[in-house]
Protein backbone atom coordinates (compact mmCIF):
# COMPACT_ATOMS: atom_id res chain seq x y z
CA UNK A 1 0.00 0.00 0.00
CA UNK A 2 1.42 3.74 -1.02
CA UNK A 3 2.25 5.63 2.69
CA UNK A 4 0.23 8.82 2.99
CA UNK A 5 2.15 11.92 3.50
CA UNK A 6 1.06 15.30 4.93
CA UNK A 7 2.74 18.19 3.71
CA UNK A 8 2.45 22.05 4.18
CA UNK A 9 3.03 24.57 1.81
CA UNK A 10 3.17 28.75 2.13
CA UNK A 11 2.09 30.84 -0.31
CA UNK A 12 3.75 33.75 0.80
CA UNK A 13 2.45 37.29 -0.80
CA UNK A 14 4.51 40.21 -1.04
CA UNK A 15 3.74 43.92 -1.19
CA UNK A 16 3.48 43.64 -4.84
CA UNK A 17 1.10 40.96 -4.69
CA UNK A 18 3.59 38.36 -5.72
CA UNK A 19 3.80 35.11 -4.46
CA UNK A 20 6.90 32.76 -4.12
CA UNK A 21 7.67 30.04 -5.81
CA UNK A 22 10.26 27.51 -5.77
CA UNK A 23 11.79 25.11 -7.89
CA UNK A 24 13.06 21.81 -6.82
CA UNK A 25 16.48 20.68 -7.08
CA UNK A 26 17.24 17.48 -9.04
CA UNK A 27 18.41 15.74 -6.00
CA UNK A 28 15.50 16.47 -4.27
CA UNK A 29 12.08 14.19 -4.58
CA UNK A 30 9.66 15.04 -7.70
CA UNK A 31 12.46 17.16 -8.85
CA UNK A 32 12.82 19.91 -10.89
CA UNK A 33 8.87 20.91 -10.45
CA UNK A 34 7.95 23.88 -9.45
CA UNK A 35 5.99 23.88 -5.77
CA UNK A 36 5.42 26.61 -3.08
CA UNK A 37 8.05 26.29 -0.31
CA UNK A 38 7.12 23.52 2.62
CA UNK A 39 7.53 20.29 3.49
CA UNK A 40 6.50 17.28 5.60
CA UNK A 41 4.36 17.62 9.03
CA UNK A 42 5.97 16.08 11.76
CA UNK A 43 4.22 13.60 14.31
CA UNK A 44 2.27 15.96 16.91
CA UNK A 45 3.23 19.02 15.06
CA UNK A 46 0.35 21.32 13.96
CA UNK A 47 0.10 22.66 10.16
CA UNK A 48 1.43 26.68 11.17
CA UNK A 49 4.37 25.36 13.00
CA UNK A 50 5.51 22.85 10.72
CA UNK A 51 5.22 25.20 7.92
CA UNK A 52 7.04 27.79 9.77
CA UNK A 53 9.82 25.40 10.87
CA UNK A 54 10.06 24.66 7.42
CA UNK A 55 10.76 28.01 5.59
CA UNK A 56 12.91 28.95 8.46
CA UNK A 57 15.13 25.52 7.38
CA UNK A 58 14.92 25.90 3.91
CA UNK A 59 15.04 29.82 3.15
CA UNK A 60 16.29 31.18 6.23
CA UNK A 61 13.79 33.94 6.88
CA UNK A 62 10.63 33.66 8.86
CA UNK A 63 7.14 33.75 7.55
CA UNK A 64 3.51 33.89 10.13
CA UNK A 65 1.28 30.82 8.50
CA UNK A 66 -2.46 32.00 8.50
CA UNK A 67 -5.40 30.26 7.09
CA UNK A 68 -5.61 27.17 4.84
CA UNK A 69 -6.01 28.04 1.45
CA UNK A 70 -6.32 24.80 -0.32
CA UNK A 71 -5.87 21.28 0.34
CA UNK A 72 -5.39 18.53 -2.22
CA UNK A 73 -5.18 14.83 -2.14
CA UNK A 74 -2.53 13.29 -5.12
CA UNK A 75 -1.72 10.00 -5.91
CA UNK A 76 1.88 9.76 -6.87
CA UNK A 77 3.59 6.80 -8.43
CA UNK A 78 5.33 5.85 -5.31
CA UNK A 79 3.21 8.03 -2.80
CA UNK A 80 0.05 9.80 -2.12
CA UNK A 81 0.34 13.45 -0.96
CA UNK A 82 -2.01 15.04 1.30
CA UNK A 83 -0.76 18.65 0.49
CA UNK A 84 -1.92 20.95 2.33
CA UNK A 85 -1.13 24.96 1.43
CA UNK A 86 -1.72 27.81 3.71
CA UNK A 87 -1.40 31.95 2.98
CA UNK A 88 1.83 33.47 5.12
CA UNK A 89 3.18 36.55 5.08
CA UNK A 90 6.95 37.26 5.28
CA UNK A 91 7.72 38.77 8.73
CA UNK A 92 11.50 39.08 9.04
CA UNK A 93 14.17 38.69 6.21
CA UNK A 94 14.35 37.51 3.17
CA UNK A 95 14.62 34.14 1.28
CA UNK A 96 17.63 32.96 0.68
CA UNK A 97 18.33 29.50 -1.43
CA UNK A 98 19.24 26.61 -0.11
CA UNK A 99 18.11 23.18 -1.59
CA UNK A 100 15.82 24.45 -3.74
CA UNK A 101 17.69 25.60 -7.44
CA UNK A 102 15.89 28.33 -7.82
CA UNK A 103 12.84 31.20 -6.53
CA UNK A 104 11.29 34.16 -8.22
CA UNK A 105 8.14 35.88 -6.85
CA UNK A 106 5.18 35.82 -9.50
CA UNK A 107 2.25 37.73 -9.94
CA UNK A 108 -1.26 35.22 -9.94
CA UNK A 109 -1.74 36.06 -13.44
CA UNK A 110 2.04 34.59 -14.35
CA UNK A 111 1.98 31.13 -12.14
CA UNK A 112 0.33 29.08 -14.64
CA UNK A 113 3.80 29.66 -17.29
CA UNK A 114 5.37 27.16 -14.43
CA UNK A 115 6.10 23.61 -14.42
CA UNK A 116 3.94 22.42 -11.09
CA UNK A 117 4.37 19.57 -9.04
CA UNK A 118 1.01 17.68 -10.21
CA UNK A 119 -0.18 17.97 -6.40
CA UNK A 120 -0.33 21.83 -6.25
CA UNK A 121 -2.28 22.53 -9.62
CA UNK A 122 -5.37 23.06 -7.73
CA UNK A 123 -3.83 25.35 -5.28
CA UNK A 124 -2.31 27.27 -8.77
CA UNK A 125 -5.90 27.27 -10.33
CA UNK A 126 -7.10 28.91 -7.35
CA UNK A 127 -4.93 31.40 -7.04
CA UNK A 128 -4.93 32.31 -10.75
CA UNK A 129 -9.35 33.12 -10.20
CA UNK A 130 -9.03 34.60 -6.87
CA UNK A 131 -9.49 38.48 -6.54
CA UNK A 132 -7.12 40.58 -4.97
N1 LIG B 1 7.16 21.36 0.08
C1 LIG B 1 6.35 21.00 -0.90
N2 LIG B 1 6.36 19.71 -1.29
C2 LIG B 1 5.53 19.39 -2.28
C3 LIG B 1 4.68 20.32 -2.91
N3 LIG B 1 3.97 19.68 -3.87
C4 LIG B 1 4.37 18.40 -3.87
O1 LIG B 1 3.97 17.51 -4.61
N4 LIG B 1 5.33 18.21 -2.88
C5 LIG B 1 5.98 16.94 -2.57
C6 LIG B 1 7.45 16.92 -2.84
C7 LIG B 1 7.98 15.99 -1.78
O2 LIG B 1 7.92 14.67 -2.27
C8 LIG B 1 7.03 16.15 -0.62
C9 LIG B 1 7.51 17.10 0.45
O3 LIG B 1 8.75 16.76 0.85
P1 LIG B 1 9.92 17.80 1.14
O4 LIG B 1 11.17 17.17 0.69
O5 LIG B 1 9.63 19.17 0.64
O6 LIG B 1 9.76 17.87 2.69
P2 LIG B 1 10.78 17.67 3.86
O7 LIG B 1 11.81 18.76 3.74
O8 LIG B 1 9.97 17.60 5.13
O9 LIG B 1 11.35 16.23 3.50
P3 LIG B 1 12.65 15.43 3.80
O10 LIG B 1 13.57 16.33 4.56
O11 LIG B 1 12.15 14.23 4.55
O12 LIG B 1 13.14 15.09 2.41
O13 LIG B 1 5.83 16.67 -1.17
C10 LIG B 1 4.69 21.66 -2.47
O14 LIG B 1 3.98 22.55 -2.98
N5 LIG B 1 5.54 21.96 -1.46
Amino acid sequence: MKKTVKVVAAIIENENEEILCALRSPEMSIPNMWEFPGGKVEEGEDLHTALEREITEEFSCTIKASEVFKKNVHEYEKFIINLIALKAKLIEGEPTLSEHSKFVWLKRENLKSLVWAPADIPAVEQLVKEEV
